[in-house]
């Protein structure tokens, strides 16, 4: 039994971190990973709002942090960034490959990453980042090319 004032941890065993792919560091799974594994349990430092524009942005840490929703002093709702610490700042971003989710707790101050779908031995884990990337996505699906968008427009029947 754990009391209020402690977070059990827990992380995959069945993991590596592999340096040389086209990505940077990346995290990879040794073992096949059944679909609703917890990958990793992660605490995070969450950001004020004036260092993070102050410091933060100015810095190579402005592209590891997440949003995090904060109140500020008059109550209001704020997006802050947040620091988390341990793997969770390691994962890639991949739109059409994404097997692992996360889910903030704001209130215990940790990100919960879980596998969505069975992950095989090999593979990389990869998080959805959104839709606003601050890099080159290196495997974003292809732009059609100019004939293929046109067997693609000669494919839509107007009824
Ligand atoms: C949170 S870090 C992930 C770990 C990072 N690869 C490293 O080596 O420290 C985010 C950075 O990883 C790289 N990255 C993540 N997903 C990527 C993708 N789909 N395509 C290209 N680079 C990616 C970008 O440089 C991005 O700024």
């Amino acid at each position: 039994m754990h009391s209020s004032s402690e977070i059990l941890l827990q992380r995959c065993a069945d993991l590596v971190i592999k340096s040389d792919t086209p990505k940077g560091r990346g995290v990879f799974a040794t073992k096949d990973i059944p679909a609703k594994t917890i990958i990793d349990i992660c605490p995070v430092l969450v950001l004020g709002l004036q260092e993070n524009v102050d410091h933060i942005e100015k810095t190579s840490l402005y592209h590891y942090t997440y949003n995090w929703p904060t109140t500020s002093e008059n109550r209001e709702i704020k997006v802050a960034q947040a620091v988390i610490l341990g793997l969770g700042s390691m994962f890639n971003h991949s739109t059409q490959q994404q097997n692992v989710v996360w889910e903030r707790d704001t209130d215990r101050l940790i990100i919960t990453y879980r596998s969505i779908r069975d992950i095989h031995a090999g593979e990389e884990l990869c998080i959805s980042y959104g839709n606003h990337l601050t890099f080159k996505d290196v495997d974003a699906p292809s732009p059609l090319s100019p004939e293929e968008e046109l067997e693609q427009f000669n494919q839509i029947h107007l009824e």
